[in-house]
């Protein structure tokens, strides 16, 4: 039987141990607040958003949350994030993404302060991990070494094959994989005998955004494989982009979906937000 990777209680457990330092550095007069800002009202946006501040009302940080109309132009939003730079209280500063059409993604990113950056997403911070410096990580690859350290799943020597190569995902993910002494190799949607890669994984990690998308023919006896997709039919059932009930025969140990990598993303925001407070 597969181990079933539990990123719930896993992300509760970091969650404590941070509720537990907020509530120290509180008593040295610490405090600080995450704002989050939604551009436009997507209703699987607006799910993950409530999720960010329900876990920082649970660890103890204030939460501002900014919900600015789909029209909202690329200056409204740039001149909000420049106030919420300079406000002292404020840690840490997220832009939901996507951005409507007509934003400017990249702009958006780069104007936020790196050191309120809890995303890990300004090219100083992506920048700082490619090169082993301190700095923040992206929440959901850093969420991922967590669910395989706190599973006790040896990293070092193996190969690690990473389907995707987004700036969020595939790419830090890579390195945060090399950092841990692995062997990886990172395919996307042109690489040739894609199948036949998947096969060598030890650790398969999977974020292509298409549903069900890794069969049981990808997967190696016993590896160890990471479901980083998520998908809403119309029945709101949620669904990654491994075929669960068949990966799940043959390999060693699996996330499911939900309840895998998703909580861990925001448990790694939250981790992020209290090592913003403590660079006070
Ligand atoms: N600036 C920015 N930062 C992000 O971190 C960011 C973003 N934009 N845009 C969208 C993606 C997606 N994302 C998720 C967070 C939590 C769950 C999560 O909690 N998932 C639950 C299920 C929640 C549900 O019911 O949908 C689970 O998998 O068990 C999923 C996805 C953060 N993102």
């Amino acid at each position: 039987m597969a181990l079933l990777i539990d990123g719930k209680r896993i992300s509760a457990e970091i969650k404590d141990e941070l509720k537990e330092e907020v509530a120290q550095l509180k008593e040295q007069g610490i405090t600080g607040a995450l704002a989050v800002i939604q551009v436009g009202n997507d209703p699987a946006s607006s799910v993950y958003v409530r999720n960010k501040k329900r876990a920082c009302e649970y660890i103890g940080i204030d939460s501002l949350s900014y919900e600015l109309p789909e029209e909202t132009s690329q200056d409204e939003l740039l001149a909000l994030i420049d106030k919420l730079n300079k406000e002292e209280h404020v840690k840490g500063i997220l832009v939901q993404l996507p951005l409507p059409e007509g934003i400017d993604e990249d702009a958006v990113i780069r104007a936020i302060s790196p050191k309120k950056d809890v995303d890990g997403f300004h090219p100083e911070n992506v920048g700082a991990l490619m090169i082993g410096q301190k700095g923040y990580i992206s929440c959901t690859p850093a969420g991922i070494i967590q669910l395989l350290k706190r599973s006790d799943i040896d990293i070092e020597g193996k190969h690690c094959v990473i389907v995707g190569r987004s700036n969020i995902v595939g790419k830090p993910m890579a390195i945060l994989m090399l950092r841990e002494n692995a062997t990886v190799t990172v395919t996307h949607s042109k690489t040739r005998n894609l199948k036949e890669i998947c096969k060598e994984a030890d650790i398969l990690i999977v974020a292509i955004g298409k549903k069900e998308f890794i069969d049981a023919s990808y997967v190696k006896d016993g590896a160890v494989v990471i479901d980083v997709g998520i998908h809403r039919d119309e029945n709101n059932k949620l669904s990654g982009d491994v075929k669960f009930d068949e990966v799940e025969q043959l390999c060693s140990a699996i996330t499911p979906v939900p309840g895998g990598v998703g909580p861990m993303t925001i448990a790694m925001l939250m981790n992020n937000c209290v090592e913003a407070m403590r660079h006070e």
